[in-house]
Parts: C-alpha cells; structure tokens; sequence
C-alpha cells in the first residue's frame, strides 16, 4: 500500500499531480432520528469537509447533541446514515467502529476527567488504553507536550481534578482528546459555565489545535462569540416540533460573517439574543 503524502492543511494529496483533494470526513445523509416519540431530526443532509471547523447552533431542544451523536455512531439513525472517512457507521463491525471511535476526540462539556485519577493519569489514560505498546517515557513525553499546548504548567500533572478550576479542567478535557491525534474533535459545549476571558481563552485553542493539527473539528454551542471566532462555517438547527412537514430543519449553513444578515429571520434572532415572536407563542400556550 502506498504511504498518502500531505500538503501543509494536511489534506491529503492525490497521486496524480499532487493536488489537494478536500475530500468529506463526514458525510451525512438524509438522516432522521427519534425516540419512540416525535421526530428529533428530519431528514439532515450535510457533508463536513477534512479540516473544518463546524459550529453547529440553535436553540435548547433543536436536537445538536442528538445529532452530534448521530455523527460519532452513539446513535443511530432511523433512516438515513452517516458516512465516516467513506466507511457507513450501520455496516461496520464491532471493531471497525471501535477503530473509528479512536479516531474522534471528545471535549466534554463538563471536562469528564476520572476524579480519582491525577491530571497526567487522566491524560495519559486513552493512549494507555488503546496502544500497550506505548512507553512510559513515550506517554510521558506525549502527555507533558499536550499539556504545554493547551498552556498548563507541569506542576499540574500530580493534581486532581478537583484541585483545577473549570477553566483548567477543560483545557485537561483537551489535552486528554488529543492525545490519540484524532481525525475528528468534537467540543460540546465548551464555553459553558466559564466567564468570558476564560471563554475566550478556549475559543483560541480551540484556532490553535486547527493551526497545529488538521483535524477536522464540530463544535456544538450556544455561545454566539464561540461560533463567530472559531468556525468556518455555521449550521443552526431549528426544532423540528416548531416547523411544518415540509420545512427544512437548517435554517442557516454559512460563513459565520452572512449570520447578522440571514435571510430568515429567525437566524438574526437568534444570534442577537431576541425573543421576537417567542413571547407571544409563549403567552398562548405554544411552548412547551
Ligand atoms: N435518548 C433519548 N431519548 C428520548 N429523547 C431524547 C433522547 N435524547 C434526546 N432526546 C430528545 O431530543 C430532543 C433534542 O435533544 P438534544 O439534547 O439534542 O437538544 P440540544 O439542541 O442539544 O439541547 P441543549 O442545547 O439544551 O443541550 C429533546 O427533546 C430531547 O428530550
């Protein structure tokens, strides 16, 4: 088997003429999930391309969890199918799927470190776990080098999670997601409950894990600034319960830029913060 070659995106690079070809990491289609109940998502077509970084959007209850999971095979669709790096979550095997999930790097929204472990252990625990193989100089090294760039000083590394602050123990989240070098990040929520300098400071490792490394990241929030500065592109999901048979749940996918004047008026609600008819639907008993 030939070794791929890759550009500087680390995209890789077709064998003839050495061309970046920007193929889908992800490609979802026609995807539709419930529960026994009514319809979470409907009919979701969307392919997310190597090295971008996705933010997906939308109100509590629009189904952005749900369909992050439907992304990373913990749930599966009711019709339709998702199509990971070319391989269709349904088909695979046991260990395919396996394979695949050490391939995704999580980044939880409440960090989910192991509160009895210290902080190098909860780092090193994924590379540990998945390759036997590695050295305790290698995990080491690896660990220390993670923990660097996501600005936490060494002394941290014999702490306990409950020693850090929230900030702190997101940037461990982070660190910990890494370390198997994954193809695909997922954020959930990772601003949440952190002030905003701190917010701020996820937001730029967020743009320096990118620059790093060509991962293709989802980012699922509700922090608008989150979505404008680190994205590429936004997708903002509506609940399905609110639309009509024939509506489209994605009410917006764009640059992060054509947000403040989307066509549909409930985008440019929602990204500055405005009830608009909300009030209303909730006086007369509409919301549930
Ligand atoms: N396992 C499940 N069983 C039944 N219903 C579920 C399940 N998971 C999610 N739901 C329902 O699906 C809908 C969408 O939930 P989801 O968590 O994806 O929303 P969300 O957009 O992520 O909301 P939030 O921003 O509040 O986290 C909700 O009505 C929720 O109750």
């Amino acid at each position: 088997m030939n070794t791929p070659s890759y550009d500087e995106d680390g995209f890789e690079e077709s064998a003839v003429g050495g061309t970046a070809v920007a193929e889908n990491l992800l490609e979802v289609r026609e995807v539709s999930v419930q529960f026994g109940g009514p319809w979470v998502l409907r009919d979701i077509t969307l392919s997310i391309a190597r090295g971008q970084t996705i933010a997906i959007i939308g109100e509590s209850g629009c189904g952005k969890t749900v369909f992050m999971k439907t992304l990373v095979g913990l749930v599966s669709p009711t019709m339709g199918a998702v199509d990971f790096d070319g391989q269709t979550l349904a088909n695979v095997s046991r260990e395919e799927l396996s394979n695949i999930r050490r391939r995704i790097g999580f980044v939880f929204q409440n960090a989910a470190l192991f509160d009895s472990m210290s902080i190098f252990d909860n780092v090193a625990f994924p590379l540990r776990q998945n390759d036997p193989s590695v050295t305790e100089p290698d995990v080491r090294d690896r660990v220390m080098m993670h923990l660097a760039e996501v600005g936490l000083p060494s002394d941290v590394t014999r702490k306990r999670p409950a020693e850090l602050s929230g900030g702190m123990r997101k940037r461990v989240g982070l660190a910990r997601a890494l370390i198997l070098r994954p193809d695909l990040l997922v954020y959930d929520e990772p601003t949440t409950g952190l002030d905003p300098i701190m917010s701020d400071v996820i937001n730029e490792l967020i743009l320096d894990t990118r620059r790093r490394y060509p991962v293709t990241s989802v980012v699922v929030t509700h922090d608008m600034h989150t979505a404008r500065k680190v994205s590429d592109r936004v997708v903002m999901f509506y609940p399905r319960r609110r639309l009509n048979e024939d509506d489209s749940q994605i009410l917006f996918d764009g640059s992060p830029s054509d947000l403040e004047h989307a066509v549909d008026h409930r985008v440019r609600q929602f990204v500055r913060g405005e009830a608009g008819e909300r009030l209303s639907e909730m006086a007369r008993g509409l919301e549930d």
